[in-house]
């Protein structure tokens, strides 16, 4: 291991003015200072490592060497550098200069000085236990390239065609065939006489189909394209050909999605109870729950630990796993979940592949899904689908070399939920090609993007709107930004005074003291179901548009409506236990004022012993019982909890969330605030998760539309290299 280049000591002093700049994290640095102290003193490896560092900092499994060469600024989106102590003398030296200064100009350099470092393994083979791992042309951090192998292998075990063991061993073709006939009577998953060649197959049916074929399948859908409906119809299938009844679970990556997840099956199950086309499927149906759960609690996590109590050692006790909302599950749980599957279970992922992945590293689903709006089946799978669809296959869907992992997928193509009247139909679907200028003019109405200097301008759609500074030319010029902000945060407030009010009705709508305990509940049912109509969306926590700043404006917007709850409280002087974790109050009246009636919440870090979840969300109330404040939690059971504030460790006000952790979770008026200032973090993965968590109405918040046009136009396309 040595360096060939004759400039020791450069390249950490370049990767300390990184840090300064704020280009990487202090994990990232120490990770090379740990390495050096690992006797790894190849300074091209430790800039690697350093970038890799970085790389899986922003959800990258691992560091592909080409693209670093190819195209470096898409890859690493390092941010403006803004160096903390605005050291003009240093300037500092892009990752490919530095690279270059110490001799590497190709990919092929590197892949070089990897293998003939000790600190990398290079071969699958090694025993060697080397904080890095060089294979398929990118580097990894052990751990992360040890899950994704296991992943790999694990579903390439699961893809191997069903066979004897199975579930539904020996169904005949036309005892499958009849099921799903009955199953889904209406020829096509779109009825409408416009539909295309591609809308008016069965897709729902065909993924029904396509899941007897092996112990793996992937079913992808936009919003409302009817994943559950499939899913529901798809486990009472299993469970009337499956020689014994199987045990079914149900998970989901968050709380909050798993219970969603519940809903919407057991809503899913109502339906089907009631039809009186599937009466013969009455007994099949019972033994269908719609119970779900995190996909840590049916691990069983073990607190303190990265273990689960289930593993390969200690299995599931399941024959069939579904899991919702798969594009969240991170490269870690998925193959946590993987490895406690037992070899017979059949594995369903459900997800909409272009949202946004996991906060932490990896992108399995999408991963899993590259391709699939192209079919990619292969002769046979294409055989076997064409057997089951009442409709020609468009021949584009045939790939004679389709990789093994897309066999296994299959995509949803029409939205119930957003039909061809939906504006947030169409402005998700611009968004997802990437036409920035169809999703403006969208927003927009007929105008040309940007030609309206209206402050909230009318479209053709009654579903969406837009609260914009002003036309597209002018806003590019920060200062007449300045000049037109304030006329678009009186807009915004307007909107967010209407929007909150509802809730904060049905506040006043409180019970009296002697009322009972189940009218108590449904009141406080209420103001939790009236909060959640109207909820602000922003992609980034810093600036005016960001988390805090929006937070801290609405309060100050809320304010005479939020005093006014104060008067219908009973009781007001109620001293609560300071300190409060994260906004700490400095005695009983600063921490009465943190606690307002009203102020919803968000739990920040999972608590264990309170039994809440990252992301659960809570409302401040006044008991009408004994006039003390609680917070007001639905728990996955759908039981209410109250609270006292002072046991609560980290919460948030969350008048507006981020995208991310609103991911699983839908609202009845979206309002998506776009910052004013371009970010790396703004993509279209991220403008797409945001714009479809509305249920019925969007309002797009747009200071600028250089913003609006980037976002959509950036893509991230997560590393990770799933050889299946
Ligand atoms: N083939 C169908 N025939 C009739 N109604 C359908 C069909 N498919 C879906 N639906 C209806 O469309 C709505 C949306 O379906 P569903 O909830 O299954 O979609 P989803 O993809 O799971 O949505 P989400 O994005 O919320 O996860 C539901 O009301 C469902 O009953």
């Amino acid at each position: 291991m040595t360096n060939d280049v004759n400039n020791e000591g450069t390249a950490l002093t370049e990767l300390e003015a990184w840090y300064n700049a704020g280009w990487i994290r202090a994990l990232d640095l120490n990770l090379a200072r740990f390495l050096q102290a690992e006797q790894v003193t190849d300074e091209r490896v430790l800039v690697l490592a350093v970038l890799l560092s970085h790389q899986v900092g922003r959800g990258h499994v691992c560091l592909p060497l080409k693209e670093l060469f190819g195209s470096p600024q898409l890859l690493l989106n390092l941010p403006p550098a803004h160096s903390r102590f605005a050291d003009d003398e240093h300037e500092i030296v892009s990752p490919l200069q530095l690279l270059t200064r110490l001799g590497v100009t190709t990919d092929a350099d590197l892949a070089g000085a990897l293998s003939a470092c000790d600190g990398v393994a290079d071969s699958p083979q090694t025993d060697a236990v080397t904080p890095l791992v060089y294979q398929h042309g990118a580097l990894y951090l052990r751990r992360y390239w040890h899950y994704e192998a296991r992943i790999a292998s694990a579903l390439q075990k699961r893809m191997q065609v069903s066979g004897p063991g199975s579930l539904t061993p020996d169904i005949a073709a036309e005892t499958l065939q009849q099921a799903l006939d009955e199953l889904f009577p209406h020829a096509a998953d779109s009825t409408t006489s416009s539909a295309t060649g591609i809308e008016r197959v069965n897709w729902q049916k065909l993924a029904c189909a396509n899941t007897l074929r092996s112990r793996f399948s992937v079913i992808t859908g936009g919003p409302g394209t009817g994943k559950t409906y499939t899913v529901v119809r798809l486990l009472a299938m299993l469970q009337r050909l499956a020689a014994e009844p199987l045990r079914i679970r149900l998970a989901a990556p968050t709380g909050k999605a798993a219970a969603r997840l519940k809903e919407s099956i057991s809503n899913a199950l109502h339906e089907m109870q009631q039809s009186t086309e599937l009466s013969e499927w009455q007994q099949v149906l019972q033994r269908i729950e719609s119970d779900s759960s995190t996909l840590h609690k049916l691990l069983g996590v073990q607190q303190g630990t990265r273990k689960f109590r289930h593993h390969r050692g200690n299995p599931l006790s399941l024959d069939v796993l579904v899991v919702d909302e798969a594009s969240m599950v991170d490269i870690e749980l998925m193959d946590a979940t993987l490895e406690a599957l037992p070899a017979h279970a059949q594995l369903i992922l459900l997800g909409d592949k272009d949202q946004l992945a996991s906060v932490e590293a990896g992108a399995v689903l999408g991963q899993l899904c590259q391709g699939a709006e192209q079919g990619g089946y292969n002769q046979q799978s294409f055989d076997y689908l064409q057997s089951f669809s009442d409709t020609p296959l468009p021949d584009f869907l045939r790939a004679a070399d389709g990789p093994s992992y897309l066999q296994h997928v299959v995509m949803l193509r029409v939205s119930r939920r957003f039909d061809g009247r939906s504006g947030v139909g169409h402005l998700a679907y611009a968004i997802n090609a990437g036409d920035s200028k169809r999703a403006a003019q969208l927003l927009l109405g007929s105008q040309a993007a940007g030609a309206s200097h209206e402050q909230q301008t009318a479209n053709s759609f009654s579903d969406i709107a837009v609260l914009q500074s002003t036309g597209t030319e002018a806003v590019s010029q920060r200062q007449l930004f300045a000049q037109q902000q304030p006329a678009l945060t009186e807009d915004l407030r307007r909107l967010c005074v209407q929007g909150f009010s509802g809730y904060l009705q049905q506040i006043k709508q409180r019970p009296d003291a002697q009322a009972s305990d189940g009218d108590i509940d449904t009141w406080a049912r209420s103001v939790l179901a009236g909060y959640s109509n109207f909820q602000l969306l922003t992609p980034v926590r810093e600036g005016e548009f960001g988390v805090a700043g929006l937070n801290a404006q609405i309060e100050r917007w809320l304010k005479a409506a939020l005093q006014t709850l104060k008067k219908t409280a009973a009781g007001e002087a109620e001293p609560l236990q300071p300190p409060l974790a994260t906004e700490k109050g400095n005695g009983a009246a600063q921490a009465s004022e943190q606690w307002y009636e009203g102020r919803p919440v968000m739990v920040t870090e999972n608590d264990y012993s309170l039994n809440l979840r990252n992301g659960d969300i809570g409302m401040v109330l006044v008991s009408p019982r004994d006039g003390r404040k609680r917070v007001v939690f639905v728990d996955s059971d759908n039981t209410l909890r109250w609270i006292l504030p002072s046991r609560l460790r980290e919460v948030q006000t969350v008048f507006a969330m981020t995208v991310h952790k609103s991911q699983g979770s839908e609202f009845t008026h979206t309002v998506m605030v776009l910052p004013e200032q371009d970010n790396p973090v703004l993509c279209r993965e991220l403008v797409y998760t945001g714009v479809t968590r509305a249920k019925k109405q969007l309002t797009m918040v747009v200071p600028d539309w250089h913003v609006f046009h980037q976002s959509i136009q950036r893509r991230t396309l997560r590393a990770g290299r799933l050889h299946l």
